[in-house]
């Protein structure tokens, strides 16, 4: 790690979020720990973006609040050291890919250079966005988030629109910046075993409050073994109210659950 310790530790208390007569999200209290890495799971509707908007303060909550705070004492409002990264990779077409991370290390191309070698694309930096394939794009949005040290990464979708092999590339990568780095990581997905792959928890969401909230204890980099099954369960179980299917594909893997 860079620097020791650099994530950010914040506690979500009593956080309610109501559109008109809609209520979203009923008093959630959570605790998140410097440096975790926290996936959220659930039906499309249940309020997982909300969350993670509220989080990074671009939504008001209706009630109770966010008390931000690290090893250091309070940090400052989250957009000072929250980065998000979507589904779509939102990179300016008319500039290029270093300039395009440049813009997330505040010009600094030193550090903008620095990034684009991490995810691997040292040598594209010249290069228009449009040339780029799916992944590359999606790695140099993550090198432009990454590129101004964040405490907090807040990850909605960002590999829905991926090939599964990219997918599974930029899980590793994404993995391996984390334990690099050390920032904290929120990450929603649709897909259960990418958040088993993933987190060190696993939270479900269901009715505008956390149903589950699953420390997976398994060591990393993590293999789709009984362990990993029996984690994949537990939340297929509660999502679908009965034991997950137990597909096994041609080459004995499981395949992958989305919900
Ligand atoms: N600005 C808004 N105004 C009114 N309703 C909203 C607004 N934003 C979200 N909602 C509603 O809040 C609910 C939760 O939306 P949200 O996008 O958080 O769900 P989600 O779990 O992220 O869904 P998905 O998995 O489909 O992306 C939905 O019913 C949505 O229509």
């Amino acid at each position: 790690m860079s620097e020791a310790k650099r994530g950010a530790r914040f506690e979500l208390r009593g956080l309610t979020k109501q559109f008109k007569e809609k209520q979203v999200l009923k008093d959630i209290n959570l605790t998140v720990n410097q440096g975790e890495f926290i996936a959220i799971v659930g039906r499309s509707g249940c309020g997982k973006s909300t969350l993670l908007r509220l989080i990074a303060g671009l939504e008001s909550p209706s009630s109770g609040g966010i008390i931000w705070g690290d090893a250091d004492g309070q940090i400052g409002k989250p957009g000072e050291h929250t980065r998000f990264l979507f589904q779509e990779h939102r990179l300016l077409p008319w500039k290029t890919v270093l300039d395009n991370v440049r813009i997330g290390a505040k010009n600094d191309r030193n550090r903008a250079a620095e990034v684009l070698e991490q995810v691997g694309l040292a040598d594209r930096g010249a290069e228009w966005p449009s040339v780029l394939s799916g992944g590359q794009k999606q790695r140099v949005a993550l090198a432009r988030a990454l590129a101004s040290r964040p405490k907090l990464l807040l990850l909605d979708e960002p590999l829905g629109a991926l090939d599964a092999l990219t997918r599974i590339e930029m899980q590793q990568l994404i993995e391996w910046l984390w334990q690099e780095e050390g920032f904290t990581v929120i990450l929603v997905t649709h897909d259960v075993s990418e958040a088993v792959t993933l987190a060190d928890r696993v939270l479900l969401i269901e009715e505008g409050q956390i149903a589950l909230d699953v420390r997976i204890e398994l060591a990393r980099q993590r293999e789709r073994d009984n362990g990993f099954t029996y984690y994949e369960n537990l939340v297929l179980q509660r999502v679908l109210g009965k034991p997950a299917l137990s597909d096994i594909s041609a080459a004995g893997r499981k395949v992958s659950y989305s919900i």
